[in-house]
């Protein structure tokens, strides 16, 4: 039997879509062999999270009313004081920029083996970790060699957990040291434009180095603007300084997870498709019939998006 810690995720008042994901992750790993699903709530309004995240499957929400957003050195005394209280076997947290800013102090706080960016988790006997190596062109299983451990989960991989459920929700309080929070969020600034979240989008429309020229992206725009839709992009389109950072979709970019994602002149490379691939539908548009994109997208037109995207226009507008 193992029990699971979960630590969730918020900013600027909303909860992440990562601590739902965690949720799944922790569920799937206490069923292989029983025990409990434990959540952390740490910081902002934990109540509101508490009651958005009573999931079936949680047995129990802890909450740490201290702050308003992530801190890393209140995480580490929560998730510390919280596992020593409850003597998890495994510690979940985000592969998130949060989580991997605390969780290697708090593996090595709780002198716990530390797997990082699993995509997969299997309980067998003794942890069993899904990982990519080589910019994801290769699986790798890590058999963890120890009793417990803290693992971080990629964004994106597990499905967000949704079905109600009825765990019980305790305030947890534990001595904070003052003198040991170094730091605190004293305001955002968006990278990027910061007018638009591309992760909050339903229809993604993202353009790719078949684009060819920067005042051809306009072409593209004018298809989002048809579909009610969101522009995003590869990596090169943003190196390239045509778009924003923040429209970037990929592993050194945003994970999206919109109803339809439109590929138009994306190769489909590894690490753009790690930010996409947990779209509902996706819609490629190719000249290359044997672009990796089309590997995994659920429509694919083979053609030349010059043609392509004006006639959709055409359709659409
Ligand atoms: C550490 C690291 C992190 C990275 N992070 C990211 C990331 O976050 N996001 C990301 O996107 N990439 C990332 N990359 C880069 C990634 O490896 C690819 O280079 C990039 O995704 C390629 O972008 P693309 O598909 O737009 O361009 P290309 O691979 O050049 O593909 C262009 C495609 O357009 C098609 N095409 C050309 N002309 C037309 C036309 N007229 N009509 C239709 N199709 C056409 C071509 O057939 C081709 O398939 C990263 C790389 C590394 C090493």
């Amino acid at each position: 039997m193992s029990d699971v810690l979960a630590v969730v995720e918020h900013r600027r008042g909303s909860l992440r879509d990562v601590s739902f994901e965690l949720v799944t992750a922790g569920a799937d790993l206490v069923g292989d062999t029983g025990g409990d699903l434990h959540l952390a709530v740490i910081g902002g309004d934990v109540d509101a999270f508490a009651e958005a995240l009573s999931l079936a499957g949680v047995d129990a929400i802890h909450t740490v009313a201290e702050g308003d957003e992530f801190n890393h050195d209140v995480y580490v005394q929560a998730v510390e004081a919280l596992s020593e209280e409850l003597d998890p076997t495994y510690v979940l947290m985000g592969n998130t920029v949060n989580g991997l800013d605390y969780a290697p102090a708090v593996a090595e706080r709780l002198d716990l083996p530390l797997v990082t960016d699993a995509i997969g988790l299997q309980n067998d006997g003794g942890l069993v970790v899904t990982r990519e190596m080589y910019a994801s062109k290769v699986e790798s299983t890590v058999e963890v060699d120890a009793d417990r451990a803290a693992v971080t989960v990629r964004p994106g991989e597990w499905d967000a957990a949704e079905e109600p459920g009825e765990p019980t929700v305790e305030a947890f309080s534990f001595d904070l040291d003052e003198s040991r929070v170094r730091s605190r969020v004293t305001g955002f600034e968006e990278a990027g434009s910061g007018d638009v979240d591309i992760t909050d989008a339903d229809v993604l429309v993202s353009v790719g180095r078949g684009i060819e020229e920067e005042e051809n992206i306009e072409l593209v725009q004018e298809l989002a603007d048809a579909l009610g839709a969101t522009l995003s992009s590869s990596r090169p389109i943003v190196d390239n300084g045509w778009l924003p950072k923040d429209r970037q979709v990929g592993q050194s970019g945003k994970v999206v997870t919109p109803k339809f994602y439109i590929a138009i002149g994306i190769s489909g490379a590894v690490q753009h498709v790690a930010g996409m691939k947990g779209a509902e539908n996706i819609v490629a548009i190719n000249t290359d019939p044997d672009a990796p994109i089309f590997d995994i997208a659920d429509y694919g037109i083979v053609g030349d998006l010059f043609e392509v995207v004006p006639e959709l226009i055409e359709q659409f507008e």
